[in-house]
């Protein structure tokens, strides 16, 4: 009998030949690096660079998050990934009424560009690629990371790296929303063509499925609604004026990796092709590099536990070896305290050391996208491909990702599949090791690493030291410079980073454009 995979469809006990009649190898896969990219992005893949082991931290200080940053180099990470903490991705400081108990917990606090300074103090940033997870304040974060590498003597035409700004997803899943759609697509396509004059090699957006599924979303559902975010962007800068190639190019992903391998491995060969085709028939792309899907994947957290939570490793690495089957750029492996707690420097490492052994003890590296051709998984990846398109179709008769998100339609999506899993998971009918099956008598005990509170004080002292010190008539006119940018047509982020330079904080940027764009505030509909 069938089984079902996790978005619904049917896996076969046994595949073959008859799995894949009239499908066609020159159509579905073409070469590895080659439309429609099935097989992967680039011609040798893993055997000309492996991907980017880009471990997400930053928690506390700027200083305290420094020091994890140079550990992780140490130990081989090849990219940084930075966390910072709600306040921050809220467009607040520190010492605002709202940040507080917030500050420094879920990742680094980030007031000002002082405090960026210090994060990346003692990292070159012309040798090292950053990501940073921000989204409604990106454009804040790119800036004061341009400032400081232009005090490192490091042209903006040097650097490397990715903002997330994918606030649409964060109307569907994950919540840091400032501003109400249109300014917030508006300022997207501000921060493309800004990166384009003046950054050009920074990817300017990472479109992220991640939260989605990490809210319940199924694989189809995870690429569909991700693809449709892309589209609503792609549309966004195009109706801005910009000639497609100029900026698609520079467009990354952003999926989860689940324990579930071959249908992983099965989605991210279809969504591969599912963009290609769509930037090339629906807005005539033309340059390879705007055709081609690269992405970063994260071991997915929802699924790990926090009973006998050493079995997260374990679930990890086959995670991880789906992501690096489907062809992924770059890989964070979640350390296996995750359910309980941030990391400590030891599961942090684990967590590397396990894309490590990926790397450098498998053979999977060794050669292109090594499942073409397997009955099982071309099957899945047409299956799943007809799926998420099913979706994105259902998207457009809504007019498009935003106003399907205006209904509240990927939400309720998501979350009718939420409710499925946790039924499953209460029944027993999926087995989850270790809290519905497997179960020890008595958990052992386990000594998570905690962030002292202290460090918010510390942090409204900082800022309170900054806004003694700083010329604040300078910082007025710039924040009023911002604003007419704001109010007008002008692209905001030239006068946000003479704002930021002057060393305006984020909470007084991101109040600024709040004062002049408004703040979204959800519909309800359920
Ligand atoms: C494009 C990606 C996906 C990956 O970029 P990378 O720089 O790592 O990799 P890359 O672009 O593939 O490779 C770097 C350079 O090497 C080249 N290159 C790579 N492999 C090659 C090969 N086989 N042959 C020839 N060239 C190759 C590429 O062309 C590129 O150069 P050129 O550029 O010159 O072509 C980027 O966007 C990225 O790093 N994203 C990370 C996102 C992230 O970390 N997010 C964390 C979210 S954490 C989160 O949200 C958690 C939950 C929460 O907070 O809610």
């Amino acid at each position: 009998m069938a089984r079902e995979s996790e978005s619904g469809l049917p896996i076969e006990p046994v595949y073959g030949p008859q799995s894949l009649q009239g499908w066609d190898p020159a159509e579905k896969l073409g070469e590895p690096g080659a439309y429609p990219y099935t097989r992967g992005v680039y011609p040798s893949m893993y055997t000309g660079r492996p991907w980017t082991m880009r471990q997400y931290a930053g928690f506390g200080t700027a200083a305290e998050s420094n020091a994890r940053y140079r550990q992780l180099i140490a130990n081989g990470t090849t990219g940084l990934s930075v966390a910072f903490d709600l306040p921050t991705q809220m467009g607040h400081d520190s010492d605002a009424p709202i940040a507080h108990g917030e500050v420094g917990k879920v990742g680094v606090a980030i007031d000002s560009v002082e405090d960026m300074r210090v994060l990346f103090g003692g990292i070159p940033l012309d040798q090292v690629s950053t990501s940073m997870t921000i989204n409604a304040p990106a454009a804040l974060l790119l800036l004061m990371y341009q400032l400081v590498a232009e005090e490192q003597g490091v042209g903006a035409e040097q650097l490397t790296g990715t903002i997330q700004n994918d606030v649409l997803k964060e109307y569907i899943a994950r919540g840091t929303y400032i501003f109400p759609p249109k300014p917030s697509l508006r300022l997207i396509a501000d921060i493309f063509r800004y990166c384009r004059a003046e950054i050009p090699k920074w990817n300017t957006i990472s479109i992220s499925g991640y939260h989605m599924a990490e809210a319940g979303a199924s694989p189809a559902q995870e690429i569909a609604f991700t693809l449709a975010d892309g589209i609503e962007y792609v549309r966004t800068a195009v109706a801005a004026g910009m000639d497609v190639d100029d900026f698609a190019p520079r467009l990354s992903f952003f999926f989860v990796a689940r324990t579930t391998l071959l249908e992983e491995v099965a989605k991210f060969r279809a969504a591969r092709r599912i963009w290609a085709r769509v930037m090339r028939e629906e807005f005539g792309a033309r340059d390879p590099k705007s055709l081609m899907l690269r992405f970063h994947t994260q071991t997915a957290g929802v699924q790990l536990t926090a009973q006998q939570p050493e079995v997260n490793l374990v679930r990890v690495a086959v995670q991880g070896l789906a992501a690096v089957l489907g062809g992924t750029q770059s890989l964070h492996t979640n350390s296996f305290d995750e359910a309980i707690a941030l990391p400590t420097d030891r599961s942090a490492r684990l967590a590397l050391r396990t894309q490590q052994v990926l790397a450098h003890e498998t053979d999977v590296t060794a050669t292109v996208d090594p499942f073409a051709g397997s009955y099982v998984i071309e099957k899945m990846t047409d299956d799943i491909e007809a799926a998420a398109m099913e979706l994105m179709a259902k998207v457009e008769e809504l007019g498009g990702a935003v106003d399907a998100i205006e209904r509240g339609f990927q939400k309720n999506e998501i979350e009718r599949n939420a409710y499925r899993i946790a039924q499953e998971t209460d029944s027993g009918e999926r087995v989850v090791v270790g809290v519905n099956r497997f179960r020890l008598d008595e958990e052992e005990p386990y000594e998570p690493l905690r962030v002292d509170p202290a460090i918010e004080a510390r942090q409204a002292e900082r800022l309170a030291r900054l806004r003694a010190e700083r010329d604040q008539p300078a910082v007025d006119a710039a924040l009023a410079a911002l604003k007419k940018a704001a109010g007008g047509e002008d692209n905001v982020l030239y006068p946000m980073k003479e704002a930021l330079r002057a060393r305006a904080t984020v909470g007084e940027v991101c109040t600024a454009l709040r004062e002049v764009w408004g703040a979204y505030v959800p519909s309800d509909v359920f």
